[in-house]
């Protein structure tokens, strides 16, 4: 078929084309598994499978998936696809040395699209709900940056060589994924060097534009150490229609 000119399907201004990269190229250190906590089953599902499947959701109308995985670890995941009788379209990509390299492998492999935006998300956060996806869609459609983020429930204390410091916990907010962008952006972005203070895209983006948060969930918790897949459990447990 001929590549259809951009003349001919303009996306329209009000609704952007979406793409989503899901970063799962980690080897999960903390959780200390016998695989990547990326494969782990949740409800007899792998982890990555249960946030392929939000971003596969009709509703996000998200129009390309990328899955970023340890470069050692794509055929695994094709046989995973294979046992749980995976259909949701996806590209693989192999992933780099840290969080970092794996975004700007997945952003390289997403197709030259001249406008629209692309979330990029933790594969190891299976519990994110459409409507947190949505907002970070809707807002960087008006932002060009945009991040899901939530205040915390405990008290903050800053601690120094002197000792510690009660911080003003209303202005502090943790921050979750999906962090959305308008993909030109978040090209420029990443083909900047990478510093040891990046810790998620907003440090990323954060030297080029202001980065709107918007409500994340509590819900939406990275698997990180073994607990964590216990609380996941029992959440996923008490999902409507479970
Ligand atoms: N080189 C890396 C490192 C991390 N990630 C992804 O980034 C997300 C957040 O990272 P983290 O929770 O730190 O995952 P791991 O690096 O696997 O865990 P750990 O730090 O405990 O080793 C995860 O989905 C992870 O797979 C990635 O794609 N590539
Ligand atoms: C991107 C992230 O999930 C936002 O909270 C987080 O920064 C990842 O951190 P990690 O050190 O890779 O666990």
């Amino acid at each position: 078929m001929a590549p259809s000119s951009p003349r001919s399907t303009p996306a329209p201004p009000h609704h952007p084309r979406r793409f989503a990269i899901l970063v799962a190229g980690g080897s999960g250190t903390r959780m200390a598994a016998d695989r990547p906590k990326q494969y782990l089953l949740l409800r007899g599902e792998p982890v990555l499978l249960h946030t392929l499947r939000r971003f596969a959701d009709p509703a996000l109308g998200i129009s390309e998936i990328v899955v970023v995985l340890p470069a050692d670890q794509l055929e695994t995941w094709q046989q995973l696809c294979t046992r749980h009788q995976v259909r949701i379209p996806h590209a693989l990509v192999p992933g780099g040395a840290t969080r970092w390299a794996s975004v700007k492998a997945g952003l390289g492999a997403l197709s030259e699209h001249p406008a629209g935006l692309v979330a990029v998300h933790d594969g190891v956060r299976p519990l994110v709900s459409g409507p947190v996806v949505e907002r970070t869609y809707v807002a960087a459609a008006t932002h060009a940056a945009a991040a899901a983020a939530v205040m915390p429930k405990d008290s903050v204390r800053l601690v120094s060589q002197h000792g510690s410091a009660a911080q003003n916990r209303s202005r502090l907010r943790l921050m979750q994924t999906p962090q959305t962008f308008e993909i030109d952006l978040l090209r420029r972005a990443y083909a900047m060097p990478e510093l040891a203070s990046f810790t998620d895209d907003a440090t990323v983006v954060d030297d080029l534009c202001r980065v709107q948060l918007v409500e994340g969930d509590y819900r939406n918790l990275k698997i990180t150490t073994p607990e964590d897949l216990i609380i996941a459990e029992a959440l996923l447990s008490s999902e409507p229609g479970s």
